[in-house]
């Protein structure tokens, strides 16, 4: 991959198996952007303004302007961080399950000090909170001036539905969000550090592995990057993505469905970034065959109904195969 980003190095990745295409990246006023959005395709937009006013944002500005209030703070044994649905973690079905992060609250001055503080061995912490009026109004001030129209011009140019939060993150270097999808669009505004995201199309659901949707888990793939079960996983080796690298300034447009590995450089410090998730917009009018995200979410709504009228989430392997071998395939 092209590092002729001054402030980055290959050195700075973790090792994976597969190769990647790069995902273009244009200027914010070049026609491909809205292009690449309007085929649902990920992009990386440079030189826009969207979060620029978040670039004094620094631990010491965070610190002093953050406000008293509570942040959501994961803390790993390990680099990665997870996601897991609490409610589904709740259910009986999934009583086995052991989360593999730990969820606080936390002060952010305490989470300064433990980043500061931070030697190996210790867990790690990854801040992950969705932008509230809890924040003082130097944040507040900052928030209103980030560029909302650039946003919303492609909020309602690409029919979008409403913008459902800003999640700020503050990462340290070396932490992995693991592969997954979301069910919203993304622009995911890098304002410090630098950030490799790894991306899949949504059509690539068989080799990426996705847990059970009543798994807590759901969403989230089974394969652990750093090391591939190939004989649990075999077609992972068949997996096709692209990669960018994200500094500050620069925005990556994640498209609904769209898988995404995120890992923070290990370059000696701490990442922060704005992620601007809306809801998808009307499907308009539906083309055949479907589309990968369309049969996506087609696949969850055949699971859901499932669990909804076997009960038992150990009921359905049975009856699918029953279905599918020897007749479908
Ligand atoms: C909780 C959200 C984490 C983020 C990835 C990352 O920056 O580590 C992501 O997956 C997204 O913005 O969709
Ligand atoms: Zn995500």
């Amino acid at each position: 991959m092209a590092n002729d980003n001054k402030g980055w190095d290959p050195s700075q990745l973790r090792k994976c198996d597969l190769e990647f295409e790069e995902i273009p990246r244009f200027v914010y006023n070049d026609p491909r952007v809205d292009e690449f959005i309007s085929e649902n395709k990920p992009v990386v937009i440079l030189g826009s303004k969207l979060a620029k006013a978040a670039e004094k944002w620094t631990l010491d500005y965070l610190e002093k302007n953050m406000g008293n209030g509570d942040f959501t703070v994961f803390l790993s044994k390990n680099h990665k961080f997870k996601y897991y649905d609490d409610k589904k973690s709740m259910l009986k079905s999934n009583s086995d399950f052991i989360p593999p992060t730990k969820k606080l609250d936390m002060k952010l001055p305490e989470f300064i000090k433990r980043l500061r503080e931070w030697k190996k061995g210790d867990d790690r912490l990854y801040l992950q909170q969705g932008l509230n009026n809890t924040v003082g109004p130097a944040i507040v001030h900052d928030f209103l001036n980030f560029d909302w129209n650039f946003c919303t011009s492609k909020q309602s140019k690409h029919n979008w539905g409403p913008l459902t939060s800003n999640l700020l993150l503050i990462g340290m270097e070396g932490n992995v969000t693991p592969c997954h999808y979301d069910e919203q669009q993304n622009l995911f505004a890098q304002v410090h550090g630098y950030k490799r995201c790894i991306l899949f199309p949504p059509d690539q659901f068989d080799c990426l592995y996705p847990h059970p949707v009543h798994h807590p888990h759901d969403r989230q793939s089974m394969v652990d990057f750093d090391k591939p079960d190939y004989s649990r996983f075999p077609k992972f080796r068949e997996a096709r993505g692209c990669e960018t690298v994200i500094g500050p300034g620069e925005v990556l447009y994640i498209p609904m469905y769209w898988w995404h590995h995120i890992e923070s450089l290990m370059r000696g410090s701490y990442t922060v970034t704005v992620n601007f998730w809306y809801k998808g917009g009307p499907n308009g009018t539906v083309t055949y065959p479907l589309k990968g995200h369309q049969k996506v979410a087609v696949m969850r709504n055949v699971e859901k109904m499932l669990l909804d009228v076997l009960q038992d989430p150990k009921e359905i392997p049975p009856l699918l195969r029953a279905m599918v071998l020897g007749r479908y395939t």
